[in-house]
């Protein structure tokens, strides 16, 4: 598919970045290890992780800002490790806006063009998509202090994609923002990602702004890229204790893995046994931790009413349950710790004290290494 602000029309593959064995050391301390990812030509992807996981580090990196150690970065194919920044083709948002307080919208959207020697009618030409692009065209004659902080970050997205970038970086871009208009310029971002057809990188550590946006994102910790997928997938099948907490709230089981069927892998969990998702690398007697999101399970007063589908984990007590409009949200408690499940709205609200039996819809839990 190719637009009127496609990067080049017809060519809507441009914009793979290829990370390769990148490691980057700030005095003798490693902040990045040995890391490998491929961003394909027109995704949206996301590096998602905790304060200091790395994000900026590998996203300054690919912007060619900072020397690192070892490694490369290839864009399109080529290799731009030696290339300076200015000429990677790379377009860049930040948290702070950074726009020329003295310029217009129309004139921060054209800086970026004129230095690039783009006059007369081309410049002007340009300089209407983009309006038309970011819907600013009402704001062009404007001054930065006369807009909102959404506003502002839509002329920054603008300038930055002006040029034709080949990957737009955008560095937690609406951190600064409210969570309203963070929600309606995270949609606006995608909107405009899609129909520049420019490959995005974005950094955030909100996951709920990671699941939105993304095509593929990358859960970073400690200087690693833990795993890499779509946020569905990653969501349901985290391969990390880290990793399933990080991406929202999960409940744990000491578990013991007892083999693999075609349908998954046979697990104990105290007095019970269960069927998780196939994971064929653990070996049958291994320690592991069994792992299943709030969602994913029922709550029953008996074994008997266990809904089909479903096998018993556990015998807990209910320690509270709230009403949350959409869902009700129980806190539960056995002697070896705490769960949380979330129920339909429409069943009814467990008394805190009384007696439950967990179960979780078979086949769906994930298994995962102890150690983690
Ligand atoms: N210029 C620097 N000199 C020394 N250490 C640095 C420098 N820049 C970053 N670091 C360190 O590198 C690690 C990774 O930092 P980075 O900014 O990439 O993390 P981040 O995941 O983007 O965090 P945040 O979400 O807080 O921005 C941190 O431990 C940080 O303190």
């Amino acid at each position: 598919m190719s637009s009127p602000h496609a990067s080049t029309p017809g060519d809507s593959k441009r914009g793979e970045v290829i990370v390769d064995q990148v490691s980057c050391d700030f005095s003798g301390t490693r902040v990045l290890h040995e890391t490998d990812l491929t961003v394909q030509a027109g995704e949206f992807f996301t590096l998602l992780g905790p304060s200091g996981s790395g994000k900026t580090t590998l996203l300054r990196i690919i912007a060619g800002l900072i020397d690192f150690t070892s490694g490369s970065i290839a864009i399109d194919g080529a290799d731009v490790t030696k290339l300076p920044t200015q000429k990677r083709d790379i377009g860049f948002v930040f948290q702070n806006y950074a726009l020329f307080p003295h310029l217009t919208v129309s004139q921060n959207i054209a800086f970026g063009l004129k230095l690039r020697k783009v006059r007369g009618p081309q410049l002007a030409k340009r300089v209407d998509e983009i309006l038309e692009l970011t819907e600013l065209g009402a704001l062009k004659d404007r001054h930065p202090a006369q807009l909102s902080g959404g506003q502002q970050q839509r002329v920054a997205l603008g300038r930055a994609l002006a040029q034709r970038p080949r990957v737009l970086l955008l560095d937690e871009p609406l951190g600064a923002l409210d969570r309203r208009l963070r929600q309606d310029l995270g949609s606006e971002i995608r909107r405009i990602q899609q129909e520049s057809e420019t490959t995005a990188i974005y950094v955030t550590h909100d996951q709920e702004e990671a699941y939105i946006l993304s095509d593929r994102m990358g859960v970073m910790e400690a200087g690693f890229i833990r795993q890499v997928g779509a946020p569905r997938e990653v969501y349901s099948a985290p391969n990390s204790g880290f990793v399933a907490n990080f991406l929202g709230e999960t409940n744990t089981f000491p578990a013991e893995a007892l083999g693999h069927a075609a349908a998954g892998t046979t697990v104990r969990v105290g007095e019970f046994t269960l069927t998780a998702a196939a994971l064929p690398q653990m070996k049958a007697g291994s320690v592991c931790t069994l792992s299943a999101r709030p969602e994913q399970i029922r709550l029953s007063t008996d074994l008997a009413g266990v809904p089909s589908g479903f096998e018993p984990v556990a015998h807990v007590t209910v320690t509270e349950a709230r009403f949350f409009g959409q869902s009700i949200r129980v806190r539960l408690a056995d002697a070896r710790g705490s769960y949380l499940v979330d129920l339909d709205s429409s069943e009814p609200i467990p008394e805190p004290g009384s007696p439950a039996v967990m179960s979780i819809r078979s086949h769906s839990a994930v298994i995962l290494p102890t150690s983690n």
